[in-house]
């Protein structure tokens, strides 16, 4: 075995994060980490990386043990992690990012380490330009970039965390690619997913991880997506989405020739134009940065517009939006604030929070508390930081808060990405029951499949415009898949 743990245990205060943790990894073979949000297992891949120290339990490399004190010590002994909220400098090279930090010489040969990272990237299929900005590059190609980051340092084991949550369907299909390369070169690779399919089809064995703990590890050719969904969760889980027709009423919010500009003040958006109904969703479907989070942002009255207009048609005492944005730890929330906070963000001076300008803390604290209940969010209490929670934790809470009111439009980018498969099919039941009260809600996702299966009407959107608006009961995959590449409609 290439890479053993032993019984590993890690505690934050009373809770247990992990507990008598055991698998172990041959080289040359892909080992997926599954288990709900907060199940423990970014907490054991800090531990594997140095960033954490076990309270209890050995790690082993080729049957040795050793103490992986710090993340330089654990790049010393070959582990590498590929960090999911990239580490990589824009503004600089492809090859002055990998070498950062790492070349000490005071004459340092750019061009020969040029040439060393283009034939890295070469050997594995990586297809990097070792003089390219990193700011210039697609979010998959800059994930490469930190794959060759870790294997220039000479990494045997990979870990990837999330790996493919912001990727696209075919750059997904890419770093599989890659990863079986790297694997079939004889590296050790640990990969966490919450796509079941994913893990399935690429990794050779499989830990199941509930509430710290193992609960069982198998190869993945003797189990299916719905037997993992269920060892992850420990009830049966429904994977699938069950809509019903609504209920559509009339238009309450429109958009016409709306021009939104990104960071940059670079026309993101143009021209849209589209009528949202009562008791409908509104599926945005498109390959990630054309134009869909600054139409988001702007709709939410977030961004500026340059030209057309926003229009709500319902009376003006009733238009409240629950905006869930694409990254929830810039704009969703303030991490140095408590669950309990970040759920009345945008209602603090209101009733029954605040009464003659003093904050009402067992009102504040009974809403937090019953907001955790429905939407399973998993802490010790109300009143830790939102810093300290995982990932997925951390989204429920931005859904909890803007989903709260009854708001009459919903604006929800991305809302499952980072969740586990319980989660995510709570908040599909809870988007359609949403929908169903009357509520008007715009889905956007990169998700193709997740788009159809939430929608009643499905937008592309292609260089910021919307390319189609197509009924969702009769448009077909290959369809949308064709207009969010650019290309054009048969018939
Ligand atoms: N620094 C910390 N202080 C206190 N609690 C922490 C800290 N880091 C993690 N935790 C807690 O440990 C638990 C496990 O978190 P972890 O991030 O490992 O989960 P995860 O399985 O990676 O979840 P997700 O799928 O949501 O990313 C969570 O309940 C989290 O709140």
């Amino acid at each position: 075995m290439y890479l053993r743990l032993e019984k590993i245990s890690k505690c934050f205060n009373s809770f247990i994060a992990n507990e008598n943790i055991s698998f172990s990894v041959d080289a040359g073979k892909i080992h997926a980490i599954l288990g709900e949000n907060g199940a423990g297992k970014t907490t054991l891949m800090n531990i594997i990386s140095g960033l954490y120290q076990p309270d209890s339990g050995k790690i082993y490399l080729e049957d040795k043990p050793v103490k992986i004190t710090s993340p330089n010590k654990a790049i010393k002994l070959g582990i590498g992690m590929v960090y999911q909220h990239f580490m990589l400098v824009p503004q600089l090279t492809v090859t002055e990012n990998i070498i950062l930090g790492i070349e000490n010489s005071w004459c340092l040969n750019l061009r020969q380490k040029q040439q060393e990272i283009a034939a890295l990237s070469q050997a594995y299929g990586l297809g990097i330009h070792p003089a390219a900005k990193v700011e210039n590059l697609p979010v998959g190609i800059q994930q490469r970039v930190e794959i060759l980051k870790v294997l220039y340092r000479q990494a045997k084991v990979l870990i990837l965390d999330e790996p493919t949550a912001v990727l696209t369907p075919t750059e997904v299909e890419s770093l599989i690619n890659i990863l079986r390369k790297l694997a079939a070169a004889g590296n050790t690779i640990i990969f966490i997913s919450h796509k079941l399919e994913e893990v399935i089809n690429l990794c050779d064995t499989v830990t199941v991880l509930r509430r710290g703990k193992v609960v069982a590890t198998t190869t993945t050719k003797d189990t299916t997506p719905q037997q993992l969904a269920e060892l992850m969760v420990g009830r049966e889980v429904v994977l699938q989405v069950n809509k019903f027709a609504s209920v559509i009423g009339e238009v309450i919010f429109s958009v016409q020739n709306l021009q939104v500009a990104d960071d940059r003040g670079i026309p993101a958006v143009r021209n849209v134009s589209f009528q949202l109904r009562a008791g409908e969703i509104l599926g945005i479907a498109g390959v990630d940065g054309n134009g869909q989070r600054e139409l988001a942002d702007a709709i939410a009255g977030v961004r500026n517009i340059i030209n057309g207009k926003i229009d709500f048609n319902s009376s003006p005492t009733r238009q409240r939006i629950g905006y869930i944005p694409e990254d929830r730890q810039k704009m969703g929330l303030v991490l140095q604030f408590s669950i309990a906070q970040n759920l009345i963000l945008n209602a603090f001076k209101n009733l029954p929070f605040c009464r003659h300008f003093l904050l009402q803390s067992p009102a504040i604290k009974n809403h937090a508390q019953i907001a955790m209940q429905e939407f399973d969010i998993r802490a010790t209490g109300e009143d830790i930081k939102v810093s300290q929670l995982s990932g997925g934790n951390q989204q429920k809470v931005v859904l909890a808060r803007e989903l709260a009111g009854e708001p009459d439009l919903i604006v929800a980018m991305q809302p499952t990405r980072g969740l586990d498969v319980g989660a995510t099919s709570a908040v599909h039941s809870r988007l359609l029951a949403e929908r169903d009260r009357g509520a008007a809600i715009l889905y956007i996702s990169t998700e193709l499949e997740e788009v159809m299966a939430m929608s009643d009407r499905i937008a592309v959107i292609y260089r910021g415009e919307f390319v189609a608006i197509l009924d969702a009961q009769t448009a077909t995959i290959e369809e949308i898949g064709l207009l969010m590449a650019g290309g054009t409609r048969r018939g």
